[in-house]
């Protein structure tokens, strides 16, 4: 984290340039990432296997150290972390109530309480290891809005849940943003879930390809041909950055520091046909 008094207050986490290398390389992860999360935003971060999703989570949250670049995080941010992959080690016996008070030990009441917000009240006594994927996710979502967030950073929160138990979590995660007004920043390859529950989406590829509301990206007729056809056309978003017209997105605005509605934002690196190259993305 370095020199926050040159970004701006507001945001929760703001990054300007991000810039990370594979450890002990010069090979890039991420360069150049200008990104920003305001307080009651729901921000899902998309892209292919490897695009750099879970590195930016983590520089972002200052586990990663960055090769240039800046991170600032308001002062006294309160973040409540769902991360990928969480280790259970079968051979130690764990109920949900003492998980919950890893590693900050909370009241009986407050456990309840967080079950109960997130869906799954009573389940305290039981062992992790015999929760379903579904109940798994809430209790850790639990456990992260015990220290009552500012910012709830989720990375694939619904890997391993069928269908309906993926809309069921998000429909949750807008209950929690509602009930707490917590912002959330979240990585997900669900991506029609994504379109409906985010305010703005931000696709990764090494840098950042675009971003912009999905309201905005689901109207353009690209982004229909290419999600009406179930997984192949999932799969097409990685591919539509790089072959849109933005002629077709009239009310674009281009602004990466406002990130409004309509826009549509180019990270420095990114190689597709831009038909308004007389736009340069502006600093943040
Ligand atoms: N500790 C590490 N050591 C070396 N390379 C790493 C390390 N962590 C990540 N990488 C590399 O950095 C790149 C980005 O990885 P990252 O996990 O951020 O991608 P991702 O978009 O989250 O992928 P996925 O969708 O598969 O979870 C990948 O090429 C990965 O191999």
């Amino acid at each position: 984290m370095s020199a926050p008094d040159t970004l701006q207050s507001d945001p929760l986490i703001q990054s300007r340039a991000l810039t990370i290398h594979r450890p002990g390389t010069s090979e890039p992860v991420l360069s150049h990432v200008d990104f920003r999360i305001l307080p009651g935003e729901i921000v899902t971060v998309v892209g292919p296997n490897g695009s750099g999703k879970s590195s930016l989570i983590r520089a972002l949250l200052g586990h990663m150290p960055l090769a240039s670049g800046q991170v600032a995080r308001r002062a006294g941010l309160r973040i409540g972390y769902v991360p990928q992959r969480v280790q259970l080690d079968t051979a130690i016996p764990m109920t949900v109530r003492r998980f919950l008070s890893l590693p900050t030990r909370v009241s009986d009441a407050q456990a309840e309480g967080a079950l109960a917000r997130t869906g799954v009240p009573g389940l305290g006594p039981r062992q992790l290891t015999q929760l379903s994927g579904g109940q798994f996710q809430r209790v850790l979502l639990a456990r992260a809005l015990l220290s009552d967030p500012h910012l709830l950073v989720l990375d694939e929160p619904t890997q391993g849940l069928d269908q309906p138990g993926i809309v069921a979590f998000y429909q949750l995660i807008e209950d929690v943003r509602r009930q707490t007004g917590a912002a959330v920043l979240m990585v997900s390859h669900d991506l029609l879930v994504v379109m409906r529950s985010s305010d703005r989406v931000v696709c990764l590829n090494g840098h950042v390809c675009c971003e912009g509301t999905p309201q905005h990206v689901s109207t353009a007729p690209e982004y229909r041909a290419l999600f009406g056809a179930g997984a192949e056309g999932t799969l097409a978003l990685y591919r539509h950055s790089h072959d849109h017209d933005h002629d077709l997105m009239p009310d674009a605005s281009h602004d990466h520091a406002a990130g409004g509605a309509g826009a549509h934002v180019h990270g420095p690196g990114c190689g597709h046909d831009h038909h308004h190259s007389d736009k340069a993305a502006p600093a943040p």
